[in-house]
């Protein structure tokens, strides 16, 4: 497995923007206060060294594009050939989000129906999904809220519901036609992306254009959900020790007040 990314590169301080401000997360455009504060106080504790990761899995239509957008993001390449996916790649880049270390972990499935049992094997557990289309190809946006229902159906998620982007590529493309045709397909994609609840990202594998800033959104909106969620367990586990230590104590006071219960102080000291 490679890990890519030098995380200087890939250092993110400051949130992201969404593409359009009226998308699903565009609400979303700083660290929430307390992953900020966690991310201060992380620096002293043993935990900074923790691995922290998040799953994104690429999905949509045959030859939309998927590939070329995680190769041009990983690699910074772009291959004109075309070489179906088999089955699925697998990619991890790195990040330094608030000077912690973040990996992404990019999941690139087939749009061949033949691969989909085998593509979809590897879908759980992911939290962001992009459903990718073709700009140029009105059919490929259509499919893509298949794509994704499928996608829903098979993802075991247990705290939070997946982050859904929805990514046009071949923005190139699209960008030598008329003004009207580049509206139409715009109002299309983002109309259909706020009725699934995504964010849009038009973008081109070829040019790099948006693919870097919509890489860096989707690994931040991911961090910072996944140290909202240790915030949230760490404080249920001291809760939870804290009920203990209490319940301990309690028990002790107890014993105190039962005069038939011989008590020393060296029992008392060791049950509390
Ligand atoms: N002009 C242009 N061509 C692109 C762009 N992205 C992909 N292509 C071309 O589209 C073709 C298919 O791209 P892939 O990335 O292999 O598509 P895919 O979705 O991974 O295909 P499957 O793995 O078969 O599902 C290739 O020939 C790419 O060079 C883009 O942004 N602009």
């Amino acid at each position: 497995m490679n890990i890519h990314g030098n995380s200087s590169d890939r250092k993110i301080d400051f949130f992201p923007l969404p593409y359009l401000s009226d998308s699903a997360y565009s609400k979303i455009t700083d660290f929430d206060q307390n992953t900020k504060n966690y991310s201060k106080i992380i620096k002293f504790h043993k935990s900074r060294h923790e691995l922290r990761s998040s799953k994104v899995i690429v999905i949509g239509g045959l030859g939309c594009g998927k590939s070329s957008l995680v190769q041009r993001f990983v690699n910074n390449c772009f291959n004109q050939d075309y070489k179906s996916t088999i089955g699925v790649d697998f990619e991890v880049e790195q990040f330094l989000i608030l000077n912690m270390l973040f990996n992404l972990q990019i999941w690139d499935t087939a749009g061949q129906e033949r691969f989909k049992c085998i593509a979809s094997a590897y879908y759980r557990g992911a939290q962001s999904i992009i459903v990718v289309f073709d700009l140029n190809d009105t059919e490929s946006l259509y499919s893509s809220e298949k794509w994704l229902l499928e996608a829903l159906k098979v993802i075991e998620y247990n705290q939070t519901t997946p982050f859904i982007f929805l990514v046009g590529t071949k923005k190139d493309i699209l960008d030598g036609n008329m003004d009207f045709i580049k509206y139409k397909v715009h109002t299309d994609a983002s109309n259909l992306a706020a009725r699934l609840n995504a964010e849009y990202w038009p973008l081109s594998s070829l040019t790099g254009e948006n693919v870097e800033n919509f890489f860096k959104r989707v690994a931040a909106l991911a961090f910072n959900q996944s140290i909202k969620n240790e915030i949230i367990t760490s404080n249920t586990i001291e809760r939870a020790d804290q009920k203990k230590i209490g319940e301990n104590i309690s028990l002790c006071i107890e014993k105190i007040k039962n005069p038939k219960q011989e008590i020393d102080v060296f029992s008392v000291n060791k049950c509390c």
